[in-house]
């Protein structure tokens, strides 16, 4: 008998990040060992969109496992640009999380219960666009940080409300503080949120069978869709960018419903349409919803955020 591989785990330091790389271990059949890896994004103060997008907190992970320091990363799928990374599979995209926003308010306050001039921060561009479009009266504020800074700013009193993935507070056990759940009618969620992305290098076959049975296809399947969409219209997650994939069973077998939102940061224009397909074309799904919305003058609302 051989002796067990042990495979050593990537992950960033955040609570959020050792939440999601915590649960991955747990249902691994396999000795495994955390690696702690700092990423720029992790120390810097800057907002996210100025230091180069989210591909910041993915990069040192692929780095990592390319140069064999690692052998399994854990991503927010969300947080992973559109192109495919050489060298480095996506072995596992396991059963999704909820992947609805949700408010984080004083007093246990809805959107609608919100005073006019209330604040309500997001470092969002997705998030602020469609918060604007509500017309509730609100005065959207930037914010960044963390989850828990991010929550701090109401405690504090620094805003009245933020906006906040579900999955990322379920994941660090904090969906007590929920005092809404967004309908995604009103805030249609990023594309990937709520779903983990595990990444191994390709020629690992040893991982790449590992993390396979972790592998959800439902999940897989509307993940593909939506980020056809995004990667159709040429944006990533710091665009004004809504897409949320919805899998049921139909007559010839499982079928994608998805749907797409592009929104003037204003919130003066926004565009909303939706597509079905059989799961086996969720990227042809998404490049037809994004030829749809662009026909219909995405264009001009996606500004120059890219
Ligand atoms: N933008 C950062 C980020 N990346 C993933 C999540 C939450 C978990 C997820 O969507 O999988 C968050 C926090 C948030 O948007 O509130």
């Amino acid at each position: 008998m051989t002796e067990a591989r042990t495979f050593r785990v990537g992950t960033r330091a955040s609570r959020l990040a050792r939440a999601q790389t915590d649960h991955v271990i747990s249902q691994l059949g396999a000795p495994t060992e955390t690696v702690h890896i700092t990423t720029e994004g992790d120390r810097s103060a800057a907002a996210l969109t100025q230091i180069g997008g989210t591909g910041v907190f993915v990069s040192a992970l692929r780095s990592a496992l390319l140069a064999g320091e690692i052998d399994i990363a854990v991503h927010s799928y969300k947080d992973l640009p559109t192109g495919p990374a050489d060298g480095i599979t996506v072995a596992a995209v396991p059963p999704r999380e909820d992947p609805r926003d949700v408010l984080v308010a004083r007093d246990g306050l809805t959107l609608g219960e919100l005073p006019a001039g209330a604040r309500v921060g997001t470092g969002s561009p997705r998030r602020a666009a469609q918060l604007n479009a509500l017309g509730l009266g609100v005065e959207v504020v930037p914010i960044r940080g963390n989850i828990d800074t991010r929550v701090g700013k109401v405690t504090a009193g620094e805003c009245d409300a933020v906006v906040l993935a579900y999955a990322g507070l379920r994941r660090i056990g904090r969906a007590d503080l929920v005092t809404e759940v967004l309908d995604p009618i009103q805030v249609l969620p990023a594309a990937a949120q709520g779903a983990l992305a595990i990444e191994c290098r390709s020629d690992d076959a040893g991982a790449v069978a590992l993390l396979s049975v972790l592998d959800h296809a439902a999940s897989r399947a509307a993940v593909a869709a939506e980020r056809a969409l995004l990667e159709a219209l040429e944006a990533g997650c710091s665009s004004p960018i809504g897409a949320l994939a919805e899998i049921a069973e139909g007559d010839d077998g499982p079928e994608i419903f998805l749907r797409g939102s592009v929104t003037a940061i204003d919130g003066s224009d926004a565009v909303r349409l939706s597509a079905t397909g059989p799961t086996t074309d969720a990227d042809g799904v998404g490049r037809r919803l994004a030829a749809e919305l662009l026909a219909d003058g995405a264009t001009t609302m996606m500004g120059s955020t890219a």
